[in-house]
């Protein structure tokens, strides 16, 4: 490939953007300095030749993968000790390097180590009193010990209450006997379990005095610390009283039972992992769509008018529509997910000094929230995917395993239906507090007003477009509620009643969730237009009035139901979109540019900055061995017998 060339298209693009990308990286950094550190840690990483890939490791076997990711998480944590050392790293930074997009490109095919950053440890210190936090926290901090979090079993993984390995009490040894006695018992699934972790949190059902107290955490050592070899397996495990984390439950060493002020408590590494996810899927999406925008500006095809030349694939406006929205949900989710890391934290500090009041909206939120992130994202990557035609099918294009990262964050963490029910289960609850004038929680405050009214009249405004969404949200919620009741009150016990009403639940929760991100991102935007330049802020409020309008537009069916829109306020939002994206499509080069994703993390021929596309694919299909011998020893094994004795 010639060297230091830059695709013409790719050059005309980043001459027509109406604002300068570096400053949208900063905003979105948090300032110029953020944005040098951040780039400095991803070029002492990216730069190290022991972390940069010779060849893709599609090509290496299951065994050959794990091992080479095992090396490289080796060399990731040591690096990131350096930066430590150095005060350039913390555990923001940790989780950036080891679990975020900076990790998932060093280790593209998973970390070994993530689940001990992501899980264990939060676990240790959200979990465990300041005694077992000093004890265990150091090693794990300096990887003495790997850990794991392991809670789900091959019989269940969403209904931990029914959970079957038990943690018994015997105090006469002051020690818990664990077990796992059935096959469906098994601990399954959690990550570095099999090879790599030494220690876990384990899950089970704590039993004292011979009452069952239901599930708690309790540190497990796996393996031996020195030979790596396993542990007896998980019958009748024998471990100290103070390896129960007890920050919340206790068991005294008598066998009394403390009960924790809410039994929840136990589940609040999940409500962690799920604040996470809104950013990570925000961030995979991004990625994604860097690749198929550069591409589809680079990508010449077909024609629009016969009389001109080929037309970049990105001047279509269906493309358009596939890939604008996207660049826009990005946005939102990235707003949305720092409203709920900020909710978060404020909420467990409050849980810290024995406030429980805000832990039901936060678990409703962060729910619905991650619920929604890993859907919307997943589905944003797999148009992406779909926009790049056949290249964009191919494992180096990186979209098809960006895809599969992200369809994974559906399932684990809580399966997104089941989690919509639980945040279905709090709008029933706030539906009834409206009914019956209680007050109500902030995010839930709308129900209040939109309940008076059926709908306002059409204006091209966010603003019209949070109220319509919130009467969807609002509508939802009381057909659900009157629906369930209706049963309740024909006689159907209100368990069935609620499985019977469950489309209709799932569909409310995420009506809301959707009204609650394009109000949080409208707000953020419009706290951001003051404070950057005028060109950029323009930017980003078409992106917002984006984001709004399709999300309103993918909801027509909802929009006729609940409010009073005419068919002519239908056709002009339908305007108003053609209008967005016509005036996004010169920035869209520059907006996946503001990103400012390293061509390493990117690891696509079809997204790099340069957009040398045919060449850079081209030397990618070089790398495979396939392609190393001009003949397969399988044609001479199995081919040419075959065709020979056709003859
Ligand atoms: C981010 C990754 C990045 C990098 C990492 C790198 C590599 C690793 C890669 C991948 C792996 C990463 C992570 C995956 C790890 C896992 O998947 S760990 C396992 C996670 N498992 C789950 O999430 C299980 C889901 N199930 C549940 O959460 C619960 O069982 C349930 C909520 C569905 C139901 O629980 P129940 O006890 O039965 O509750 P209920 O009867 O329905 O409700 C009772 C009341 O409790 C409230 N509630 C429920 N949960 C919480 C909570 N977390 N906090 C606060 N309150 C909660 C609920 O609302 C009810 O309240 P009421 O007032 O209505 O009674
Ligand atoms: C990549 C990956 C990594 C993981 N890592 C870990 C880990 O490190 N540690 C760990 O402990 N676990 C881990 N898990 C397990 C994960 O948390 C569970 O798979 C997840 O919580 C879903 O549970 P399940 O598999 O039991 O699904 P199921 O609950 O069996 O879901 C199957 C179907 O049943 C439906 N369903 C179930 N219950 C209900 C309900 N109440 N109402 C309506 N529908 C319902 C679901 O919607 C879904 O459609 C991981 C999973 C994956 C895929």
């Amino acid at each position: 490939m010639p060297a230091n060339t830059m695709n013409e298209d790719l050059k005309r693009e980043r001459q027509r953007c109406s604002f300068d990308p570096k400053e949208l990286t900063y905003l979105l950094d948090g300032g110029e300095e953020k944005t040098e550190e951040r780039r400095q840690r991803e070029k002492f990483f990216l730069d190290d030749p022991e972390l940069s890939e010779t060849a893709p490791s599609d090509y290496l076997s299951h065994k050959e993968k794990y091992e080479h990711a095992v090396k490289k998480a080796c060399i990731v944590f040591k690096k990131v000790q350096q930066l430590q050392a150095q005060g350039k790293a913390g555990m923001q930074n940790f989780r950036e390097v080891l679990g975020g997009q900076l990790g998932s490109a060093i280790l593209r095919d998973g970390n070994p180590l993530g689940l001990h950053y992501v899980m264990f440890i939060p676990t240790i210190m959200g979990q465990g009193t300041i005694e077992q936090q000093a004890e265990w926290i150091s090693k794990a901090w300096n990887l003495e010990i790997i850990g794991t979090y392991a809670q789900t079993e091959l019989g269940h993984g969403t209904f931990i209450r029914g959970l079957e390995t038990t943690a018994t009490y015997d105090p006469a040894t002051e020690e818990f006997v664990l077990n796992s006695p059935t096959l469906t018992s098994y601990k399954w699934w959690p990550g570095g379990l099999g090879h790599t972790a030494n220690y876990a949190v384990v899950v089970a059902q704590l039993y004292s005095q011979g009452i069952c107290h239901g599930i708690h955490p309790f540190i497990v050592q796996l393996r031996d610390e020195e030979t790596h070899l396993p542990m007896p397996g998980f019958e009748n495990v024998r471990i100290p009283w103070n390896y129960m984390l007890m920050k919340n439950g206790k068991v005294l060493k008598d066998g009394s039972y403390v009960k924790s002020p809410s039994s929840k408590l136990t589940y609040g590494t999940m409500i962690f992992v799920r604040v996470v996810i809104v950013q990570d899927a925000a961030n995979y999406l991004r990625k994604a769509v860097t690749i198929a925008t550069r591409y589809s500006a680079v990508r010449h095809q077909s024609h629009i008018k016969e009389s001109a030349p080929e037309p970049q694939i990105l001047d279509f406006v269906t493309q358009q529509h596939k890939l604008f929205p996207q660049l826009a949900t990005y946005f939102a989710l990235h707003y949305s997910g720092a409203w709920l890391w900020d909710m978060y934290n404020n909420v467990t500090s409050e849980l810290e000094s024995g406030e429980l009041d805000r832990l039901p909206e936060l678990h409703a939120l962060a729910c619905c929230l991650k619920a929604v992130s890993a859907a919307d994202a997943a589905q944003g990557i797999e148009t992406c995917r779909l926009a790049c035609g056949g290249h964009g099918y191919m494992s180096c294009s990186s979209l098809p395993i960006t895809y599969g990262l992200v369809t994974a964050m559906v399932t684990y963490e809580g399966e997104n239906t089941v989690l919509l029910l639980q945040t279905a289960r709090y709008l029933m609850k706030a539906w009834q507090n409206c009914l019956d004038g209680q007050p109500l929680t902030p995010s839930v405050q709308y129900l209040n007003s939109v309940r008076r009214s059926f709908g306002g009249v059409y204006h091209k405004s966010v603003p019209w477009i949070i109220a319509s969404m919130q009467r969807i949200a609002a509508g939802k919620i009381e057909t659900a509620h009157r629906h369930m009741n209706d049963k309740i009150k024909r006689g159907v016990n209100s368990e069935d009643a609620w499985n019977e009403t469950s489309i209709e639940l799932v569909a409310a929760s995420e009506a809301h969730c959707k009204a609650f991100i394009v109000e949080t991102y409208y707000n953020s935007v419009q706290q951001i237009v003051p404070s950057v330049s005028q060109q950029l802020g323009k930017a980003l409020t078409e992106l917002c009035e984006l984001y709004a309008v399709n999300t309103l537009l993918k909801n027509i069916g909802d929009l006729l139901r609940y409010s009073n829109v005419t068919t002519g306020d239908l056709e002009n939002l339908q305007r108003w979109l053609e209008e967005l994206l016509a005036a996004i499509r010169p920035n869209a080069v520059g907006i996946v540019d503001g990103f400012d994703i390293n061509d390493a993390i990117i690891a696509s021929p079809l997204g790099a900055y340069d957009g040398n596309v045919y060449e850079r694919l081209f030397a990618e299909v070089s790398k495979s061995p396939l392609n190393a011998k001009p003949v397969n020893e399988s044609f001479h094994k199995y081919l040419k017998p075959l065709l020979k004795s056709k003859m």
